[in-house]
């Protein structure tokens, strides 16, 4: 039996993480069992008229928890999307909404396709059918189940779907609140595409502003000048290499995708990869990089900060021994399994969990519901507010220049930066940033303050499974 052969499934291996942290909690009778199981699972199977004849496609839609509604998780376009993998991520989205304090169950929904199989006119056919089917059955609905971006989904897929949501619900006034990760002109916010990759920047500014946090990864000193190997650089992936090489000043050393690995000790170029990959389809043949078409071992090559941000599973019993990064960062959801989870703790290193790691995208799109059900632009009124003041506090000044008959002279740039204060992607960054350090400190504050718990992770549940059982208990469960 090889290693593999041992390891549980997607839905496991998080029920295993989740058990470890009960263990170490008392709840009411029977509360346990409540959190821990998926709610229901809806499958579909429909067909749709393609190149001459009928394609059947199969789909799911996974409601892990309502305890609060809607239900929020993203949809994603997968050949082997399966309902293991759909409920261990609507279980990772309960809990990750708790721990980021957005008002939502957990759900996440799957089609098994490969995007890349479809031109762009196919894939609307087949994305507003099997929206059908799950706005049917209020899968899809503002108050009740509101999907977003996932991988091999983006904006487009989510304005197909909202469009879809619209033609079905006429009088629905709130209808563009049915889904998050639209585009800007369809109801979407600014900074919702970046929100993920920014929220992994910004979970690991975090970190590094404990000393005692990097030391126990082994690691000191700044972020800047770190080491950072990325595994997949699609949309989660790209932005939180860019941002992290671009703002914070690392060294990309080493980005894996489908086709291979590239690496170069001096620093990748993130944005001159990813438009490689655009025009070849893939990283080999990058100019000055070294390249090997066992993108697996990318994982293992010596690093400060290793960036999962493709698949779950990646880090499995095969090659958890091999792994050398002091700090692992889970962008993709699940990218550790329970077995290499146990193996790096031994070893010491340290994991900032998924459920707190990719929560920028839940957050942000929590700001995009919150402003679609509003009616107004995110910001707007504040934004007169602060113009008003600005504006009195530029008057002020100039008042002191003149009488004062001295030098001081306002910039055009200060005027412009006061004057017009701060737009929907300023607030919603730093609505985003307010989230993550908020999250960080109350999982930081169980791994520091308890004995029991050595690990980010069982902190991170331990946080969430608290809030969600308070939520049933105070709901009369
Ligand atoms: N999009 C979001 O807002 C969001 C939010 C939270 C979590 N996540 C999680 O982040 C992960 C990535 O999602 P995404 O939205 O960036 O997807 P995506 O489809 O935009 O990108 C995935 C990337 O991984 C690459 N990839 C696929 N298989 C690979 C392999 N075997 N080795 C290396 N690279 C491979 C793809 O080529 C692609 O570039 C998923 O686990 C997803 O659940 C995404």
């Amino acid at each position: 039996m090889n290693n593999t052969a041992l390891e549980p499934s997607f839905r496991q291996s998080v029920d295993i993480m989740f058990n470890r942290a009960v263990a170490l909690m008392e709840l009411p009778p029977g509360m346990v069992e409540k959190i821990r199981v998926c709610n229901a699972t809806y499958t579909v199977r429909f067909g749709v008229r393609l190149r001459g004849g009928i394609q059947t496609f199969t789909g799911y839609r996974a409601v892990h928890s309502e305890h609060m509604e809607p239900v929020k998780g993203g949809i994603r376009y997968a050949g082997n999307v399966n309902q293991d993998e759909v409920e261990a991520l609507a279980a990772l989205m309960t809990y990750k909404c708790a721990l980021v304090q957005t008002p939502f169950g957990g759900s996440k929904g799957g089609l098994a396709i490969d995007p890349r199989d479809y031109n762009e006119e196919e894939l609307e056919r087949i994305t507003r059918r099997f929206a059908y089917e799950l706005i049917k059955r209020d899968l899809i609905h503002p108050s009740q189940n509101v999907p977003a971006p996932d991988m091999g989904t983006g904006a487009r897929e989510m304005a197909w779907i909202a469009d879809q949501y619209r033609r079905m619900n006429t009088t629905d006034i709130n209808a563009r609140a049915c889904v998050t990760g639209k585009p800007l002109n369809a109801g979407g916010i600014a900074g919702r595409v970046e929100a993920t990759g920014r929220g992994v920047q910004y979970a690991l500014r975090e970190f590094f502003r404990y000393k005692e946090d990097v030391a126990k990864a082994g690691l000191s000193g700044k972020l800047e000048g770190k080491r950072v190997v990325v595994q997949g650089l699609g949309n989660v992936g790209y932005h939180a290499a860019k941002f992290l090489a671009e703002e914070d000043g690392c060294r990309v050393t080493c980005i894996i995708e489908r086709d291979g690995a590239i690496s170069s000790e001096t620093g990748l170029d993130v944005e001159a990869v990813r438009q490689h990959i655009v025009s070849t389809g893939g990283v080999k043949d990058f100019p000055g990089a070294d390249y090997n078409a066992d993108g697996a071992k990318g994982l293992e090559v010596e690093c400060d900060i290793l960036i999962p941000a493709a698949l779950e599973g990646v880090i499995n019993l095969t090659n958890a021994e091999s792994v050398k990064a002091p700090l692992i960062i889970e962008a993709a959801n699940g990218p550790i399994t329970a077995g290499a989870d146990e193996i790096l703790r031994k070893r010491g290193a340290v994991i900032i969990p998924d459920m707190y790691a990719n929560a920028g995208g839940v957050t942000v799109s929590y700001f995009e519901w919150v402003k679609n059900l509003s009616h107004i632009r995110f910001g707007r009124m504040e934004r007169r507010q602060e113009e008003a003041r600005h504006q009195l506090l530029v008057e002020e000044l100039e008042k002191v220049q003149t009488q004062g008959g001295n030098n001081l002279v306002l910039s055009e740039n200060f005027k412009k930066q006061y004057l017009h204060g701060a737009g929907e992607l300023e607030l919603v960054r730093s609505g985003l940033d307010d989230t993550m350090r908020e999250a960080y400190q109350s999982m930081q504050a169980v791994w520091h303050e308890r004995g029991d718990v050595n690990d980010l992770r069982t902190a991170a549940y331990l946080v969430s499974i608290q809030r969600v059982a308070a939520s049933y208990s105070s709901m009369g469960l």
